[in-house]
């Protein structure tokens, strides 16, 4: 699934596009859960908007910096190449003082209308993927998504210190379910996408250690992901609606990942890197509906 939004046209959607809005999209979504499962009832209405708008813009920074640091390499990848950065439609500076603005901008909102400890966790993120994902990690080994994914994986524990001002266990089981969801959804992609990495000199996983280990890779970790998906049932703090929804997300997925070992196809892994996106969405859907509809018939 693609997360479907009107952008805006002209110089803006340029910068937009800078921010990653799609991605972000999904990361502000899984946040904004977060803030949901930490509360009982509804959470409070300002701080949740201003955690929500304060993690978009350092998320939307991040990206912008991302794109700032391989413009280079973007531009010599068939799915990376028409971004603002490698086409000249916007200059180095530009880039640099509009995720400046940016990530400024969430940083205040977190720091005076949400609480500090969402702020430094939130910048935490902020270099975790600009600068230790982004310019350390991604071209120096293939584990650089695993190590990488705990930034990706951080925005529901925002959400839920933003509400509660405390990191607990329960956040954490978020966390874990996004970071072992990461190397499937990422590896299903670079599986199809081999031929860009290598020609960009980028160690990703199927260049460096080929197709077949990879595709066992991809179901390993969506077999751990299905384990770790259980852990919220487990301790309690999700239940019947969460738990079918999960084990038929989790089944999906891991016939799509059995099917990339036995019979791989560039179309089957392309399917499973859309699929990977919408299991995400809905497995934090049904996380949501399960905390709620109990508190809504009560
Ligand atoms: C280190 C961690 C991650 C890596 C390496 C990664 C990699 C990628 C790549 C390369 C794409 C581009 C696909 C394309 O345009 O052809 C993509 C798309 C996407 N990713 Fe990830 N991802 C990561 C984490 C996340 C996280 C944490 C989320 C959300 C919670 C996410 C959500 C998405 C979404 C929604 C898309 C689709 C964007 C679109 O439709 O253009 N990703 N990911
Ligand atoms: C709250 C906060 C600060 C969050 C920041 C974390 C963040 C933006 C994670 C996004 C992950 C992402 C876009 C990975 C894309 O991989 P890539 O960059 O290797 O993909 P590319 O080849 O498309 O550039």
């Amino acid at each position: 699934m693609s997360v479907t939004l009107t952008l805006p046209r002209g110089r803006a959607r340029e910068f937009f596009e800078l921010t990653k809005p799609r991605v972000v999209t999904l990361i502000v979504f899984c946040a904004v859960i977060g803030m949901f499962l930490a509360t009982s009832g509804i959470p409070p209405l300002l701080p949740m908007l201003a955690a929500t708008v304060g993690i978009a813009l350092v998320a939307g920074s991040a990206a912008a910096i991302n794109c700032l640091v391989e413009q280079k390499i973007d531009a010599v990848m068939a799915r990376t190449r028409a971004r603002p950065l490698p086409r000249g439609q916007i200059s180095n500076a530009q880039t640099l003082l509009f995720a400046s603005l940016l990530g400024g901008l969430g940083l205040s909102l977190l720091y005076s209308l949400v609480n500090p400890l969402t702020m430094w966790l939130t910048l935490a993120t902020f270099v975790g993927y600009a600068i230790i994902y982004t310019v350390l990690l991604k071209p120096a080994t293939p584990q650089n998504i695993v190590i990488g994914g705990a930034s990706g994986a951080m925005p529901p524990v925002l959400g839920w210190v933003a509400m509660t001002g405390t990191i607990s266990h329960d956040a954490l089981l978020l966390f874990l379910i996004i970071f072992a969801w990461t190397p499937p959804h990422f590896w299903s992609l670079a599986l199809y996408r081999k031929q860009d990495y290598a020609r960009a000199g980028l160690p990703m996983l199927p260049v460096t250690h080929g197709d077949e280990y990879t595709r066992l890779q991809v179901l390993l970790y969506t077999i751990i992901l299905t384990a770790v998906t259980m852990l919220p049932v487990a301790t309690g703090m999700s239940h019947g609606i969460y738990l079918v929804s999960a084990l038929v997300l989790d089944i999906v997925y891991l016939v799509y990942a059995w099917r990339i070992v036995v019979n791989y196809s560039d179309a089957l892994a392309r399917s499973a890197f859309r699929y990977s996106i919408l299991y995400l969405s809905l497995l934090f859907t049904a996380l949501m509906v399960d905390h709620y509809l109990p508190i809504l018939w009560s």
